[in-house]
């Protein structure tokens, strides 16, 4: 066999030489260009600049489709000033728009510039920002080695796709018309040498690996328009959960990357999320991945005034102190209390309404909506509550405390003293709905309206924190920029179809008064999946036995409403025997051991199997209360890909 290998490969390397012959290109060079030629015979197709050697400078000479993506090559004797590279890979990314394959649409993440140097070449190798530069001696890092991103019928179609939309790129050693059989060297197709157990396993690893494979390199046709449109202002991506809305933002921040220089920013108000975003933003674009801060709203805030010596730093245990100072003078609260007896609604009312709003006036507040607050407030309570938002600014400022709310203001009034000397390139905020108004002003005030500037991403469904605005009043008009994915690439179809029953109440959008897709109206793209709906007395129990026989624990999560039972689950876990870890200590690399949290942290997340454990919640009297139970219960069940358990108790 190896003999018949070798007789291929030299019959390739003659048939190269000919393609080549009329061709006026220096010997390394030419040497390199067969060698892709005869790479042909292991799945590569090549394409070669039609000016080669005289290519443009800002154009690739070659450009190689095959397992490891699309390779966009300069060859070149001296380093190639980066402008170049980048706008060779641009051009060829411009090309592939359009190409699709089963899979989806292609995505510029199957892409790469690749700097070929003589063998002699003694300048700077390896990975900058923009490519990788090796000698032609190092070719098989590029050709053999690496990730294996496209199969064999998706390089083709993508080579093919290439060869329609260009005069540039002329094919060598194969015909965009003729379909070859596809061989691999070493292995005889169809062989019996192909153990039935193997093919088993491949199958299933690619079953496990392949929503993720398949993002980075394919999205759906609305995803990948939405990375590549030009927005004149301010744009919003929104759909229900799992539709890959976060994938598309990681996709947009990459795309926009390439195009400009300087930094670009993804924020949220969550802290976990940005490191996890980090993280997959790495494995789609690891040359990027410096250019993008990854950063929760309130660090940006906090690290902002500190540039400007305007440090503000939030202590929760004096906060919570001034809160409680006021909550407990009666002459105050007891009006409050017989509308609500609940200190976090009133909590909420302050920080998520008056100052989330920045409102400074009693008259402003009388007249604000406070949709999704259940029952109206009465112009006489609102002063009440005014005059007791008032003692509790008079109890922080004794104590020299900001809370959050008072950050993000600082920073808003110090960035409109002084703007920004460099503005980010764009700025893409995730899970926006949950943004207090004063978190969208900030981040508008950051990102200013320019084209392609400021991107926001959210689902009104999935909102957990009280308090909603529209747009309008943080300065941002939308006029139509926007996209709404539908396909729900995450859960399977049972327990999508399981949340979807829920009644979550959008009353975000409700608010901004734009259309929206609810979960119950997703499509769902994988089959299966399974719901256990448990029910009985002894829980734990229950959930451990339940946990045992899970076929393996990794990417399990255990989600709760509060932190109490975060920590309890913690406990009796780790009492039976299983590795935990706590979800706000997760930075989204590894998925070893049962990750335990409330669901406010695992916002954003996904896992294999999901467990809620009932807590006894206690009923539900008001409206929004039970709004707001069935929206927190819509983003832990979609946090579940394969598996959900939902636990109630009977005792
Ligand atoms: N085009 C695609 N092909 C395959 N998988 C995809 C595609 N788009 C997204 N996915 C997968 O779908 C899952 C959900 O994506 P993502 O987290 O971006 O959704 P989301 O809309 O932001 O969800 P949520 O609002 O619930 O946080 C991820 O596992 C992602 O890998």
């Amino acid at each position: 066999m190896t003999g018949t290998f070798h007789h291929r490969q030299e019959r390739l390397r003659r048939e190269a030489e000919a393609e080549l012959r009329d061709r006026l290109l220096p010997t390394w060079q030419h040497r390199v260009l067969q060698r892709f030629a005869v790479e042909h015979g292991s799945g590569w197709y090549p394409l070669l600049n039609q000016f080669a050697p005289h290519t443009p400078a800002n154009r690739p000479d070659a450009v190689l489709v095959g397992p490891q993506g699309v390779l966009v090559v300069l060859l070149r004797d001296a380093e190639p000033e980066w402008e170049d590279a980048r706008a060779a890979f641009v051009w060829t990314a411009e090309l592939l728009a359009g190409a699709s394959t089963e899979a989806g649409a292609v995505t510029e993440a199957v892409a790469r510039a690749v700097v070929v140097h003589p063998a002699d070449h003694r300048g700077r190798k390896g990975h900058s920002g923009e490519h990788l530069a090796i000698t032609e001696a190092e070719l098989d890092r590029v050709l053999r080695h690496g990730e294996r991103l496209l199969e064999p019928a998706e390089a083709l179609s993508i080579a093919r796709h290439l060869d329609c939309r260009t005069f540039d790129l002329t094919p060598i050693m194969w015909h965009p018309r003729r379909i070859p059989q596809q061989r691999t060297p070493g292995r005889a197709t169809g062989s019996a040498l192909f153990e039935v157990p193997d093919l088993r396993r491949e199958r299933v690893d690619r079953a496990l690996e392949r929503p993720f494979r398949d993002w980075r390199i394919f999205l759906d046709d609305t995803q990948l328009g939405a990375v590549r449109r030009r927005y004149s202002g301010p744009a919003r991506i929104t759909g229900p959960a799992g539709t890959g809305k976060s994938v598309l933002a990681l996709h947009r921040l990459a795309y926009l990357a390439r195009r400009t220089t300087g930094k670009l920013l993804f924020t949220t108000h969550l802290r976990t999320l940005p490191q996890i975003a980090a993280e997959q933003f790495r494995s789609l674009a690891p040359h990027l991945v410096q250019r993008i801060e990854f950063t929760h709203l309130h660090a940006w805030a906090r690290d902002f005034l500190d540039q400007r010596g305007r440090a503000a730093d939030v202590d929760e245990q004096q906060v919570e102190q001034a809160f409680e100072a006021v909550w407990q003078r009666a002459e105050l609260t007891d009006p409050l209390r017989g509308f609500r007896n609940s200190r976090s609604y009133w909590k909420d009312e302050i920080n998520r309404v008056i100052k989330g709003r920045g409102i400074s006036a009693l008259e402003t507040y009388q007249h604000v909506p406070r949709k999704g607050r259940g029952r109206p407030l009465p112009a006489e309570l609102r002063a009440r509550v005014w005059q007791f938002y008032c003692e509790y600014e008079r109890e922080l400022s004794a104590r020299g405390a900001f809370d959050h709310n008072d950050v993000l203001m600082r920073a808003l009034s110090e960035l409109d003293r002084r703007p920004l000397p460099r503005q980010y390139a764009a700025v893409v905020v995730d899970e926006v709905q949950d943004l207090t108004l004063i978190g969208l002003r900030l981040v508008h005030a950051i990102s200013g309206d320019g084209p392609d500037q400021l991107l926001l991403v959210g689902d009104g469904q999935q909102q957990v924190y009280p308090g909603g605005w529209r747009l309008s009043e943080a300065g941002i008009s939308l006029q139509g920029r926007g996209e709404i994915l539908r396909r729900n690439y995450r859960n399977r179809a049972a327990i999508l179809q399981q949340a979807g029953e829920l009644d979550a109440i959008n009353r975000f959008d409700d608010l901004d008064g734009g259309p929206t897709v609810a979960l119950r109206s997703a499509l769902p793209v994988l089959r299966g999946g399974n719901v256990v709906h448990w029910q009985g007395e002894d829980q734990e129990e229950a959930l451990i036995a339940a946990l045992r026989e899970l076929d393996e624990d990794t990417d399990t999560a255990i989600l709760t409403r509060t932190n109490g039972a975060a920590q309890h689950w913690e406990k009796v876990l780790r009492e039976a025997g299983f590795t935990v870890r706590a979800l706000d200590r997760w930075n989204g690399r590894t998925s070893g051991p049962i990750h335990i949290g409330t669901v406010h942290r695992a916002k954003g997340t996904e896992f294999r199997a999901v467990f809620l454990p009932d807590e006894r919640a206690r009923s539900h009297e008001h409206r929004d209360e039970v709004e707001a139970a069935n929206r927190h219960r819509l983003v832990a069940r979609t946090r579940a890909r394969d598996h959900l358990w939902i636990g109630t108790l009977t005792r």
